[in-house]
């Protein structure tokens, strides 16, 4: 089945051919899918209005286009924006009041769209396919899956988004699970253990928040940097880190940077987040994208020749989001054309689908180009060493716009800097930014330089 957004993507596309620019901009735009489960999407609207007008105008169009995109019979759910907050305050109510003194709420009470995120059946190793850029990374996940707790404590996975770390940690709990389907295991994102835990304050549940996570086998945490400058976070993670270590329990995190990189990590985290084994997780290379996509093409059934898919992953290479993104786009534009997968089938439907905007999205050289010249400095020395100021600040600049205006990874970015550390630009993005609040000469480069770039 596809993805939430991606379905959600084609049905927009779909109606905003079919209806009324008015009508569309008026029910379909404000839309916000929340959950999609096997037979219905819950999407979020407005107003009652837009409830009543898109169950009486739109929800069979929607379930038509769904059906001819998957092959199922998906329902939309419609709830108002009001309805949904409505939700998440009796949610904390219950939380509140209706518990037995100590017991974590049960997610029956909780609604479906809002319920913590499980582990993904489908993010397994059977589905990873190994490449030059996380061979390691995988080798590891495979023994840590194997002896949990003992070789590689905590292991830590870093890299650019959509690179297979959330995957890669869904495969340790998933395999583990397989051998001892009575293990505790706790996947969040850093994002819902501070939630979690301010809930647990405001509700006076902290020793019930503490039992949960200090009794898991296995705690997967997924984009720890959300960690910076969250003091309370990072004492109460503090003690959760100490006492499942204390314990042998396995605890596996992943990071877009290393721990020293995340600002305002307390140092005793950071010291301790490298006791274990850190990994990083590069971009595929060509060979591994096309593996990628003929896994991903014959585990969906999508009959596609080969040529086709090295088209597409000539095209797409950010990173395996994107390559997973195009390839459901293809298929659901084959499924609405009623034709088969061609190249010029891929072409059309990359095209038509809006992704040509990311193809055609500015480019690094260009933006290196127009950097050089705004401050009359060589290409060489741009991607070069020197490190005196009038070529580090328009480095340093030139790095800042390719993180901000391109979907580039920073190990990509990195690279196109004459094959600098990604940390390099990161440090480089995080002094502009600073910079940018106070300096008004910088303000007006990088204005300048956006508008040309943007133009
Ligand atoms: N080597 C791979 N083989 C098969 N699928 C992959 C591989 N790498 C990534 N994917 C797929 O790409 C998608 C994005 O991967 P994932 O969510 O694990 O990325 P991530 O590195 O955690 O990114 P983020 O930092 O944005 O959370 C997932 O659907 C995942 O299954």
């Amino acid at each position: 089945m596809l993805e939430r957004n991606d379905l959600w993507n084609l049905i927009k596309f779909s109606m905003e051919q079919d209806l009324s620019k008015i009508t569309f901009q008026t029910f379909v735009e404000p839309a916000k899918p929340l959950q999609l489960d096997k037979a219905q999407m819950t999407i979020e609207v407005p107003t009652q209005l837009h409830r009543d007008y898109w169950e009486k105008n739109l929800a069979a169009k929607f379930t038509d286009i769904a059906m001819q995109a998957t092959n199922e019979q998906i329902r939309p759910v419609m709830i108002t924006e009001e309805e949904r907050q409505q939700l998440t305050r009796d949610n904390d109510a219950q939380a509140t009041t209706g518990n037995v003194a100590g017991q974590q709420p049960t997610t029956a009470t909780t609604p479906t769209f809002m319920r913590e995120t499980k582990l993904n059946p489908k993010y397994t190793f059977d589905t990873f396919v190994i490449g030059k850029g996380n061979q390691m990374a995988h080798a590891a996940a495979l023994v840590v899956s194997e002896e949990p707790g003992t070789m590689y404590n905590p292991l830590f996975f870093y890299g650019g988004v959509g690179l297979g770390k959330t995957h890669l940690m869904h495969a340790i709990g998933n395999k583990l699970l397989e051998t001892d389907p009575t293990s505790n295991i706790k996947y969040v994102t850093s994002e819902s253990f501070t939630n979690e835990l301010i809930n647990a304050i405001q509700t006076k549940k902290q020793e019930a928040f503490r039992e949960e996570y200090r009794n898991v086998d296995l705690l997967l945490v997924d984009d720890i940097q959300f960690f910076a400058n969250k003091e309370a976070t990072q004492e109460e993670f503090f003690h959760t880190f100490n006492a499942l270590y204390e314990d042998d329990k396995q605890i596996v995190l992943t990071s877009d940077r290393l721990p020293n990189e995340i600002p305002q990590l307390q140092d005793r985290l950071v010291s301790r987040f490298k006791w274990g084994l850190s990994v990083d997780i590069t971009p595929p290379d060509l060979e591994t994208r096309i593996a990628i996509l003929r896994n991903k093409a014959d585990l969906e059934g999508i009959e596609i020749p080969d040529d086709t898919l090295s088209y597409i992953a000539g095209q797409i290479d950010s990173n395996v989001r994107e390559l997973e993104g195009a390839l459901a786009r293809v298929q659901a534009y084959s499924r609405l054309n009623n034709s088969p997968i061609t190249t010029s089938l891929v072409a059309d439907a990359l095209k038509s689908l809006h992704l040509s905007s990311k193809l055609s999205e500015v480019s690094i050289p260009v933006i290196q180009e127009k950097v050089a010249k705004y401050f009359h400095v060589s290409m060489a020395d741009l991607k070069g060493k020197k490190r005196n100021k009038q070529i580090v600040i328009p480095r340093q600049i030139a790095m800042y716009l390719s993180r901000e205006l391109t979907e580039s990874s920073l190990p990509r970015i990195g690279n196109e800097f004459g094959g600098k550390d990604h940390t390099t630009v990161i440090h480089a993005h995080d002094k502009i930014t600073k910079a940018l609040k106070t300096d008004p000469e910088l303000q007006k480069a990088v204005g300048d330089l956006t508008g040309q770039l943007k133009s």
